[in-house]
């Protein structure tokens, strides 16, 4: 299908917007009207900027408050509208949206209505314009897409249809039954846009937190696949007001945006696959199907001589074995049970690349599937940049893609036998192995950039999402949104935070950018784990006795075991179900990353969010206590 997108939803000037939309591979664009009107050139200038890109003027709008108005007013609003026209030929295009009337002097009469758009449609009509007509959620009568479809069916004129668009669709949960009753050839246009869950004025909800299709909640497949059914066979188009997008780099955003109409192309296929339906004759974007993920193989970090020795060490105060060293490079294996560390200090290396922007630091995660290479295949389908590693003789090959940080993600062949063997002189690991494997590992990320990442994790690796939350930091808030494969295998919480001295605001500027918050370990054994930490001089996170004194009044627990839970600064908490959760955080790796060793007993699935105040509290006092 064809893809478009309205200039509204970019950042920069028309010019850059129109540059980066035809970079991403869209055939048309939405003109805004504000867009134009803030260009210092001519509408024909535009028309020439779009031809020489490639790119279709495939919808001129807002035209805003025509239908119903007072009867002396409809002949200036004709007039009104004969302007557009006359700037749409100068343009180019022949298709204008018309939002429904806000105005609270517009007529209920839905004759009257039906006959305005009769009579603006006959003056389209002779300039060979589409008149397409749209439900504003907050449109004054007109709301629903279902009234709007009755308004144009009323006026019944070929130079008048419907345009529909997702959210005010879904935002009002409006009933979808009707989508597949309005025959393709009397949509005008196709306006697509996700969006949070939000309880707030619809208006104000559409203006600043709509998103890409695959970014918000909405179930964009089952909107699109009647309307595909029905017959429409014109542009998917992207209609985004996002204060984010309005600020994020306009490029990146173009290429999401492509992105996220692929994203939403497959999950309707899915979705007519699903109801049985008859495919349609339009050929939709069907990639390989995720693959399944087995759990998180390793974790590199980008190191030098020195932070790579620190890290080893604290590695081994945590029971990591110093398990390998490569065949041929300054690179280390650290190892506990099916835990795998990798140090990588080796000069003229990607590593080493990474280490020069961001210092110590995570360059890479390795995800095990069971089919890697068809991972991969997916990945460079959604436009994902592939990597490709020197190699030395011997060494396995392990395919990876770029994280939209520009680390790498590794994609692992789970039945092809140890990666390791081949690169590392391995040595047998000592000790009994307390920690068993990555149970989750946590990225801090500028704020603007995490709808980037949502839809990567999404489209490219086909996880799910959990919901937000949003947590107090002494310094102000942090939210934090899980990103897990559909087993629960890999799970990554994303975090991140607009105010300037959180903990997150901090790392993200210690790094230069996003960056491994922490690393948690599972254990089936947390008091021993605790002991071997201490034992072995692991500095550990503080937990005030206040806490303590809280737990015992908040869930009905022995005193004994919260006696031993605050010996051991170790936190708690119990899910609705009775699963509970033990966890535990060292102090911080400079102020990058820290690790954390958790116990999960029963059904418990959540990270401990009701802990992190606490945890942000004791982490801010130790930064105080820290400085002179
Ligand atoms: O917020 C608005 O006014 C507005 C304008 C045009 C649209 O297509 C739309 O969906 C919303
Ligand atoms: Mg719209």
């Amino acid at each position: 299908m064809q893809h478009s997108i309205a200039t509204v939803s970019l950042s920069g000037t028309l010019p850059e917007k129109l540059e980066a939309i035809a970079a991403a591979g869209f055939d048309g664009v939405e003109i805004f009207e504000n867009d134009l009107l803030y260009f210092d050139g001519t509408p024909a200038t535009v028309r020439q900027m779009c031809a020489d890109l490639g790119l279709e003027i495939m919808l001129f709008q807002p035209f805003r408050d025509f239908e119903g108005g007072p009867r002396e007013r409809l002949g200036r609003n004709l007039d009104r509208a004969e302007r557009k026209f006359d700037l749409m030929g100068e343009l180019g295009t022949d298709r204008i949206l018309v939002c429904s009337s806000v105005a609270p002097d517009t007529s209920r009469d839905d004759a009257l209505i039906a006959d305005d758009l009769f009579q603006l449609a006959e003056r389209a009509g002779k300039r060979g314009i589409q008149v397409g007509y749209e439900a504003l959620a907050w449109g004054k009568h007109i709301y629903s897409y279902r009234h709007a479809w009755q308004l144009v069916q009323a006026a019944n004129h070929p130079n008048l249809g419907i345009i529909l668009d997702s959210f005010h669709t879904l935002s009002i949960k409006d009933d979808l039954s009707l989508l597949s009753q309005i025959p393709g050839d009397k949509i005008v246009f196709l306006q697509l846009a996700d969006a949070p869950i939000m309880n707030m004025d619809v208006m104000e909800w559409s203006r600043h937190f709509r998103s890409f299709p695959g970014q918000g909640d909405f179930d964009l497949g089952a909107f699109l696949a009647p309307i595909l059914q029905a017959g429409y066979r014109g542009p998917l188009s992207l209609e985004i007001f996002n204060d984010g997008f309005r600020a994020a780099p306009t490029r990146l955003t173009a290429g999401d945006g492509l992105r996220s109409l692929r994203y939403l192309e497959e999950m309707t296929l899915a979705t007519l696959v699903r109801q049985q339906q008859s495919l349609p004759d339009v050929p939709l974007f069907a990639p390989p199907p995720p693959a399944q993920y087995q759990g998180v193989e390793f974790l590199e970090f980008a190191v030098d001589e020195e932070s790579g020795a620190r890290l080893g060490k604290a590695l081994q105060g945590f029971g990591f074995s110093r398990s390998g060293e490569h065949k041929s490079k300054a690179v280390t294996l650290y190892q506990q049970g099916d835990i795998n560390l990798i140090l990588n200090a080796e000069p003229d290396s990607f590593a080493h690349a990474f280490y020069v922007s961001h210092g110590p630091s995570l360059c890479a995660a390795a995800f095990s599937t069971d089919h890697a290479q068809q991972a991969l295949q997916r990945a460079k389908l959604y436009g994902c940049k592939s990597f490709e590693s020197r190699v030395g003789p011997n060494e396995r090959h392990i395919p990876a893609v770029r994280a939209p940080d520009g680390s790498l993600q590794y994609l692992v062949d789970a039945g092809e036998g140890s990666i390791y063997e081949s690169d590392f002189d391995l040595r047998p690991t000592s000790g009994p192995a307390l920690l068993q494997r990555i149970d989750h590992f946590a990225i801090g990320l500028p704020a603007e950039t995490m709808d980037n990442w949502i839809l990567h994790f999404r489209a490219v690796f086909g996880f799910v999402t959990e919901h937000e939350w949003t947590l107090p930091d002494p310094y102000g808030l942090m939210k934090s949104r899980v990103v897990r494969s559909s087993n629960d295998s890999v799970r990554i919480p994303l975090n991140i935070s607009e105010n300037r001295n959180t903990a997150i605001a901090r790392s993200v500027s210690t790094y230069k950018g996003s960056g491994l918050q922490h690393i948690a370990f599972s254990t089936s054994d947390i008091f021993a784990a605790v002991a071997q930490a201490r034992s072995n001089g692991v500095p550990l996170l503080d937990i005030p006795d206040n806490y303590y004194d809280d737990l015992l009044a908040r869930f009905n627990l022995d005193d004994d075991f919260v006696a031993r839970l605050q010996a051991h600064n170790v936190l708690y908490d119990r899910d609705a179900q009775g699963g509970e959760f033990l966890h535990v955080y060292s102090a911080p790796f400079e102020e990058r990353f820290f690790f954390e060793m958790v116990q999960r007993l029963g059904s418990y699935d959540q990270y401990g969010a009701a802990n992190a105040p606490v945890r942000l509290a004791a982490q801010a006092q130790l930064r105080r206590r820290q400085t002179i």
